[in-house]
C-alpha cells in the first residue's frame, strides 16, 4: 500500500483517500487530454417510466470482454488509450489491485450530478475494489448508510479535489450509498474515473 493513502474511519466500510495522488499539473493536463479525446456518450435512463438524459456524459473503456449491462444490452468497452493505460497502471500500484475497466463521468457544470446508488452490480462481485480518480473542479462526494436502522450514521461529505484518489473496498457497497449532488456554486468541469474489475463472461 502506498503511503499517500490514509483511512477514512467509517463503520461497515473500507475507505482510503489520497488528496494528492496526481500532481496538480498532471491532473490538469490529463483533464484536458481526456476531455478532448474521449468518445463521450449522453445516455438516457428510464426514470419513473420516462426516458430522460443522464445529467452527465459517460464513457466506458476496458479489456475486451469486460462488457457491462446497460438497459438490457451487453455493451462492449472502448479500448484503452495510452493515457488511460498509464493511469490504470498507477492506480493499480497504489490500490494493490487490478482493474479491467474504467467508467468515465464528465460533469460539465454544477448542474450535472449522480444520484444515490451503490456500485453493486453482480458482475463486480460482493466486495469490489472501486478506485475513483478526480480531475478538475472540486465537487462534494456524499455517503450515507444504506440501512440506517442497522448502521446508524450521519451522512458524510468528502470534497474530491483534482488529482485525488478515493478507494472504496470491502463491505462499503453493501452498507453505504454514494452520490455526487448538484451545486449552485459556479464550478468548472469535473472528470471522474472509477476503475473496476468486472467478471468477464
Ligand atoms: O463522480 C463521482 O465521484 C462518483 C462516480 C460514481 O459513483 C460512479 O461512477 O459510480
Ligand atoms: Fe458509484
Amino acid at each position: 500500500m502506498k503511503h499517500g493513502l490514509t483511512s477514512i474511519p467509517l463503520p461497515a466500510a473500507d475507505l482510503l483517500f489520497d488528496p494528492a495522488f496526481l500532481p496538480l499539473a498532471q491532473a490538469n493536463a490529463l483533464l484536458t487530454e481526456l476531455t478532448n479525446t474521449t468518445p463521450w456518450r449522453h445516455e438516457t435512463i428510464r426514470l419513473f417510466g420516462r426516458e430522460v438524459l443522464q445529467p452527465r456524459l459517460t464513457a466506458w473503456h476496458g479489456d475486451p470482454g469486460a462488457a457491462y449491462q446497460y438497459s438490457g444490452l451487453q455493451l462492449q468497452p472502448q479500448p484503452w488509450s495510452p493515457a488511460l493505460r498509464n493511469l490504470r497502471q498507477r492506480v493499480e500500484a497504489a490500490a494493490g489491485a487490478s482493474f479491467n475497466s474504467v467508467l468515465l463521468n464528465l460533469y460539465r457544470t454544477g448542474q450535472d450530478s449522480m444520484g444515490w446508488h451503490a456500485d453493486d452490480e453482480p458482475e463486480l462481485g460482493p466486495e469490489p475494489v472501486i478506485a475513483s480518480v478526480t480531475l478538475g473542479a472540486t465537487r462534494t462526494f456524499r455517503l450515507k448508510p444504506r440501512h440506517p436502522q442497522h448502521t446508524p450514521h450521519a451522512p458524510l461529505s468528502i470534497p474530491l479535489t483534482s488529482g485525488s484518489l478515493l478507494l472504496m473496498r470491502g463491505p462499503t457497497q453493501q452498507h453505504w450509498l454514494h452520490a455526487l449532488p448538484k451545486t449552485t456554486r459556479p464550478v468548472g468541469p469535473r472528470l471522474n474515473l472509477t476503475f473496476r474489475q468486472v467478471a468477464v463472461k
